[in-house]
């Protein structure tokens, strides 16, 4: 990996010496280093301030051992995360992940690639992630009580509604929040808006659950409207069927287009007809099963074995919305093959930098994470601001918001592209746009910071 600028090389290098085996983290910095180029070069105070090296060393980095009893009385040792990586411009936020493939990798990729996001929402938010290698699948609920529990007994000792105010993430939904927000509570004996995702009868934003998706496609629709197209009649593949794939889908819909197709991490299903997502939501959100139940239970369906050919479906637009490096160089090469001409990154990193560098080269419509997928984060720093004024919006209220945020992130991200010589590469404007906004917090708070 070779970089143009001497200084940004010289800073990726240190970033590979020091996190040796951080292949996650490693990818993550080298994109953003590579797009910001032109501002660093623009303006030699980042660079005489080493801003750089400053801002992909985490602020603070926290690992604990979470025990839990499970149900059969064995004693259960897992390893909990939470990276502060930024705090310039806001109290750090971020979500937090359960995945037997969570490591320091997966956690500082997170982190560093959420302090540009939250920096995109315009809300005053600093970046941090964590979680744990616990696995929830086929975890009972009182397992999952008590390993929630177990981890925020650790995690309530660095977090606060104004330090660090953690969210979901993969494994991390509603039931979670609950509990670890039940535990916090007990624990400081405060009702504060500490984690946001919350239900809705303590403290919970109308519109958190469907922000992700719903986010997605506003700034979707918003690039599709500028090449004076839109969702209608489109055919359009998701990955995943968590939380937000699930609502991209329905938004999609919505907007006038066909999802065809869906997958879990065992294999994906294809419904020419239409998917019905009332049938997804049953099988995902009530009985937690998995995706190869909906070819089952709708007649015409196509159940697949195996996540990766979900990319071989012939389709419009193509929204990634299950984990990181789903789409490599093959896959975007079948994309493209078969027409797709839009890819809207819903799951964070979802598309390796070989696979974002074969889009942008096709001309395909690209919307990277960072800008694509703040809608869900921008909607917690809206729960916060409810939470902070002891109010609740209504749903439109919030949905309003949510939308003129993701058609403004869309604006600034194109014409930060344009303005630096690279219109239409929304990688370069999303990552410029996020960045100059904390590195110029951080030019203002001293050398100390
Ligand atoms: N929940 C949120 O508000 C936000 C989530 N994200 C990102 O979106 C992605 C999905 O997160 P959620 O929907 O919240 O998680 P979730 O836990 O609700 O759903 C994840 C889904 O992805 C599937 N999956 C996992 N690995 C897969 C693979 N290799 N291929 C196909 N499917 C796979 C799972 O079976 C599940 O259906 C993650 O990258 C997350 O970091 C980004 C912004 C906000
Ligand atoms: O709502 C939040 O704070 C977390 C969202 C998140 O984890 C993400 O944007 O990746």
């Amino acid at each position: 990996m070779s970089l143009k600028n001497a200084y940004l090389q010289k800073v990726y290098d240190k970033v590979v010496a020091k996190n040796p085996n951080e292949a996650e983290f490693q990818q993550a910095v080298y994109e953003v280093l590579e797009s910001i180029t032109p501002a660093i070069e623009k303006n030699p105070a980042y660079e005489k301030a080493n801003i750089i090296e400053r801002m992909v060393e985490p602020e603070r980095m926290i690992t604990f051992r979470v025990t839990w009893v499970d149900d059969n009385g064995n004693v259960q040792v897992n390893r909990g995360f939470r990276v502060q990586f930024n705090s310039a411009i806001g109290p750090y936020k971020g979500g937090l992940r359960l995945h037997p493939s969570v490591c320091a990798s997966v956690i500082k990729f997170l982190g560093f690639e959420q302090v540009l996001k939250n920096s995109l929402t315009t809300l005053p938010m600093g970046g941090g992630k964590g979680g744990s290698d616990f696995d929830p699948k086929g975890k009972s609920d009182m397992e999952i009580m008590r390993f929630c529990q177990s981890f925020m007994t650790e995690l309530a000792k660095h977090i606060g509604a104004d330090t660090d105010v953690p969210a979901g993430d993969i494994g991390v939904g509603a039931r979670e929040v609950g509990y670890l927000f039940g535990q916090y509570k007990r624990l400081r004996n405060e009702f504060t808006g500490v984690l946001t995702g919350k239900g809705l009868s303590f403290g919970g934003s109308l519109v958190r659950t469907e922000a992700t998706g719903y986010g997605l496609c506003y700034f979707v629709e918003e690039m599709l409207k500028d090449s004076n197209t839109s969702f209608a009649g489109k055919e359009v593949v998701v990955s995943g069927s968590g939380n937000v794939a699930i609502y991209a889908a329905e938004k999609a819909m919505e907007l006038g287009a066909k999802v065809i197709a869906m997958s879990d991490s065992n294999g994906y299903v294809v419904d020419e007809a239409g998917i019905k997502l009332d049938v997804v939501k049953q099988i995902k959100e009530v009985e937690r099963k998995r995706i190869k139940e909906y070819a089952e239970r709708v007649e015409g369906a196509q159940y697949h074995e195996g996540c990766k050919g979900i990319w071989t479906v012939k389709c419009d637009i193509a929204l990634p919305c299950a984990t990181q490096n789903e789409i490599d160089l093959e896959s975007a090469k079948a994309l493209v093959a078969n027409g797709c001409k839009v890819v809207g990154e819903g799951a964070n990193m979802p598309s390796t930098i070989d696979a974002i560098n074969y889009f942008l080269d096709n001309k395909v419509l690209f919307a990277p994470a960072k800008a694509a997928n703040a809608g869900g984060v921008a909607t917690s720093g809206l729960e916060m601001s409810q939470n902070s004024e002891r109010l609740s919006w209504t749903f439109e209220e919030v949905d309003a918001k949510l939308h003129s945020i993701m058609v403004n992130i869309y604006k600034n991200a194109a014409t930060t592209a344009k303005e630096y010589g690279f219109e239409g590469n929304l990688v370069v404007g999303a990552n410029i746009a996020g960045f100059l906004k904390v590195a110029d917090a951080m030019l203002a708070q001293g050398y100390a910071y």
